[in-house]
């Protein structure tokens, strides 16, 4: 039961287990003033009981995106297990056109699916099967309805803290359906990000920037660049020793929150196992101009250290030359 006795929507059942412990995301009423305090610090917060997605809310059933959503194909992901790590294709090595990059295999196929078959492999899916992930930006090539509905989202309101607090253009804004227990891994976007969930709940844990080297993302030239290396649910400590003193904050986000996920946060998310699929629209942003004022902030670090590894990498071109020369800089002279 929660504060006033109704039943909850999920239980911890639900909850796959870490070994690491979250503080609570605050959620705040849409009107709050204290959101903006948050997102000018940096901080996430869950927006409640606003219109931003009110439309999507009253309409976007399973039945009615398979109706609406348009007959060209999806972008979907498929997975042999519930995990769907990203990774940028165009940082892979290319045997054939013998491209700069890394020898990788995708950990997931990347597939353009009509909606009714992907929302039959969904209803159809068993224990064993491959898990499938559609992840679609909502661009002109959606179903005249869903047109209708997007245009009606409060665009006043997600528009106007875009002002208030100087961000960049509205880059795109994707639909992401996912089967129950899909799991996205620990990543950060170079983004800020608005993640209003329409339909079923996840499970959103997130590690401020500073938490760089608890969650060792992958090199930047690497096809997993801005993910975490850590496997959440079986940590290699011997590799990754700092992991277990990752410090982060969680939200379990419902139909109508919206998580505020700021620019350069990492964060885990999964839709609730036994819950069903679930539904979300996000609302990506560029980041605001980045004025180097002191102390920096965290997030202007990593950034600082990305270009230190691409300016790296560009001129002693082997990857594997970056490793030991960053070494040979710092061990006995920095540490
Ligand atoms: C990419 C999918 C992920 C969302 C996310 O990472 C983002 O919106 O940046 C999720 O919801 O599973
Ligand atoms: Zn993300």
């Amino acid at each position: 039961m929660d504060g006033e006795g109704n039943k909850k929507p999920w239980d911890a059942s639900q909850l796959r287990k870490y070994d690491l412990t979250f503080d609570e995301i605050p959620r705040l009423h849409y009107k709050d003033p204290k959101i903006d305090e948050y997102i000018r610090a940096n901080k996430p917060v869950v927006i409640i009981e606003s219109n931003i997605i009110k439309p999507a809310l009253q309409r976007w059933t399973l039945e009615y995106l398979e109706k609406n959503l348009g007959q060209t194909g999806h972008t979907c992901f498929v997975s042999k297990n519930h995990q769907f790590k990203y990774y940028d294709d165009k940082k892979i090595y290319d045997k054939t056109n013998n491209t700069k990059g890394v020898e990788f295999t995708p950990p997931t196929k990347k597939v353009e699916m009509r909606i009714e078959d992907f929302m039959k492999r969904v209803k159809e899916w068993k224990k064993g099967d491959d898990r499938i992930y559609l992840q679609q930006s909502l661009t002109t090539s959606v179903g005249n309805n869903i047109v209708e509905d997007f245009v009606k989202f409060d665009w006043d309101y997600v528009n106007g803290k875009q002002a208030k607090h100087n961000w960049g253009p509205l880059t795109s804004n994707l639909l992401f359906i996912a089967m129950e227990g899909n799991q996205t891994p620990c990543h950060y976007d170079e983004q800020e990000n608005f993640f209003a969930q329409v339909q079923g709940y996840k499970r959103c844990i997130l590690f401020p920037p500073s938490q760089f080297e608890c969650l060792y993302p992958y090199p930047v030239h690497h096809p997993h660049d801005r993910q975490s290396m850590v496997d959440f649910e079986h940590p290699d400590n011997a590799k990754f020793p700092k992991f277990k003193d990752a410090k982060g904050c969680e939200a379990i986000v419902g139909p109508g929150d919206v998580l505020y996920i700021p620019i350069y946060w990492w964060h885990h998310i999964e839709s609730l196992m036994r819950g069903g699929p679930t539904t979300t629209v996000n609302f990506w942003y560029k980041g605001g101009p980045s004025t180097l004022e002191y102390p920096l902030k965290d997030h202007q670090k990593v950034a600082i250290s990305r270009n230190v590894e691409k300016m790296l990498l560009e001129v002693l071109q082997d990857p594997k030359e970056v490793g030991p020369l960053l070494s040979a800089m710092v061990l006995g002279r920095y540490t």
